[in-house]
């Protein structure tokens, strides 16, 4: 097969550095044919587990007459696969764009993005199955080659299409974009994987791997270190290790669509009226069951906006934490590209304070800008700054009643939205992340005045980005204490949430509480 294989693997690197932790939900929300769930997602099998499975649905068509095109929302699929591989590119922001170049909507647009989110998500595991059935490694098949067949095998195990329509499509993506020999090599590696089920597969490809933390890195297509790491976060809050698959299972599962309402901005009946239902989660938290939230008036003029539950959570913390004294400059350090600025703005206009959203990049100071354009158009005593984080304490020191450090991270709890987010983040990000997060830590503690509170964020539960950071920085301060942050998460009931863990900082988990896995703590200076 020369053109569907080659000798080394030749792939380029794929990682870039982002610092994108938005909360990037739309296109994150699959449709259409209904993931299987059983062998990553808890349950995803829909075929017989055990061994080879019985007579298989076989296409009636000969390779000649098959197909030679790609359908529009799998080629749309396999071309989003192809910029995130090839250009480095990121699935939430890639995907809305093809959708729109293709005029996909409603079933094929939901199709696509179950296929886009779903192949990358489970890369991990699609690849030792390719291996399998190719019998030799993955990483010498071509790129190119291995994107349809990843894809190809996601229809297969993670989808309820059929397998002749599967296969003959895959195909057809083959022949189109790379090559006839390529559509012959997938052909015969795709029939050998409607040999089993899901479950079956899994079993194969785990069979004699003996670490249990491996095996369930493979399992649920995580790198290994990530799944360590998520192991041992789970332990240092008083989570049992036992909780290990339903976290990496509910990373490999879509995320509810989430809106904002931000107070005073938007009326429950306007979000009713849309299809919008509360959510349990937070106050301002509404859950979109279909649709698209561009199509509300409210999010497209910044009233109301797509975001996760647990940023809502967190930003709502920290404004509804007493305070002492004046309350009037609310501080937010990193701000870009908004999305808690958002929401603080609205709160910080209904108690007649002010919001300084600062960030480090210009082009993601002018994404803040556009947030809270439904904030000003209200009123509200907004600045936006381009500026770094770090020198804020030194050149305003005391100055801020309330600040938010969203910090740069690794985002390792945003799996579930960030489908190659797994693959691209490697142990080096925290070294290289470690510095800056504890300077921006330091600097709004300067910044924050004497009595002030300071909320440190990140959407990432790995410990040396949320316990660590904390205790370093206040290891060399005396004029800092933690508050309990947990009776300040509060449910729309107005319930604090359960199981964050046993303070004073508090961690939400994807597979206990639905939302993505936001570390928070809360400390005043004295
Ligand atoms: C996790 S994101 C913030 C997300 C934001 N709070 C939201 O809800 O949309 C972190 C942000 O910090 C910015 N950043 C990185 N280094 C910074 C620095 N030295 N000073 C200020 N911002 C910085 C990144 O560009 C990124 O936009």
């Amino acid at each position: 097969m020369a053109d569907a294989g080659r000798g080394g693997d030749g792939r380029r690197d794929e990682r870039r550095g982002d610092g994108r932790h938005g909360d990037g939900q739309r296109g994150g929300r699959g449709g259409g044919p209904a993931p299987r769930r059983g062998a990553s997602g808890g349950g995803r099998e829909g075929r017989p587990t055990g061994g080879h499975r019985g007579p298989r649905q076989r296409s009636a068509q000969t390779p000649g007459q098959r197909a030679r095109t790609a359908d529009p929302a799998r080629d749309t699929a396999y071309t989003v696969l192809r910029s995130v591989h090839e250009d480095g590119a990121y699935a939430n922001l890639e995907l809305p764009r093809a959708l729109l170049r293709a005029r996909l909507r409603g079933r094929d647009a939901a199709f696509a993005t179950e296929l886009t989110y779903g192949t990358l998500r489970m890369q991990g595991l699609y690849d030792a199955v390719v291996a399998h059935a190719a019998d030799r490694a993955a990483a010498s098949i071509d790129v190119p080659v291995l994107d349809v067949l990843r894809l190809g095998v996601h229809q297969l195990l993670g989808m309820r299409v059929p397998d002749h329509a599967a296969v003959s499509s895959t195909v057809a993506l083959a022949r189109q974009h790379v090559s006839q020999g390529a559509g012959g090599f997938v052909n015969a590696v795709l029939r050998r994987v409607t040999e089993r089920g899901a479950g079956a597969w899994v079993e194969l490809v785990t069979a004699g791997i003996e670490d249990p933390i491996a095996r369930a890195a493979l399992e649920h297509s995580h790198p290994e270190w990530i799944v360590r790491a998520l192991r041992a976060a789970l332990v240092a809050n008083g989570l049992p290790d036992t909780e290990l698959p339903q976290l990496l299972a509910a990373h490999n599962t879509p995320g509810p669509l989430t809106l904002v309402a931000r107070p005073g901005l938007v009326a429950d009946a306007e979000l009713e009226e849309a299809g919008a239902t509360p959510s349990p989660l937070a106050p301002t938290a509404w859950t979109l069951p279909s649709g698209d939230p561009g199509d509300l008036a409210s999010v497209r003029e910044g009233r109301a906006a797509v975001q996760d539950a647990g940023s809502q959570l967190l930003a709502l913390a920290l404004a509804s934490a007493p305070l002492d004294g004046p309350d009037a400059r609310w501080l937010d350090l990193c701000a870009g590209p908004g999305g808690k600025a958002g929401l603080l703005a609205a709160l910080a206009h209904q108690r007649g304070a002010s919001l300084h959203a600062n960030e480090v990049s210009p082009h993601r100071a002018q994404l803040v800008r556009q947030t809270l354009s439904g904030a000003v158009e209200a009123g509200a005593d907004v600045t936006v700054t381009v500026g770094d984080g770090r020198e804020v304490g030194a050149n305003e020191p005391d100055s801020y009643d309330r600040i938010l450090v969203d910090a740069p991270c690794t985002g390792l709890g945003a799996l579930r939205r960030r489908p190659e987010a797994r693959w691209r983040r490697t142990p080096a990000d925290l070294t290289e992340l470690g510095p800056l997060q504890r300077d921006l830590l330091r600097s709004a503690l300067d910044a924050v005045r004497p009595g002030g509170l300071v909320a440190w964020a990140t959407c990432s539960p790995h410990i040396a980005e949320t316990h660590l950071v904390v205790k370093d920085v206040l290891k060399r301060r005396d004029d800092v204490e933690l508050v309990d942050v947990r009776p300040f998460l509060l449910d729309r009931g107005g319930q604090p949430l359960a199981d964050t863990g046993e303070g004073p900082w508090a961690q939400l988990w994807p597979h206990r509480h639905d939302t993505d896995g936001m570390f928070v703590a809360l400390l005043r200076k004295r």
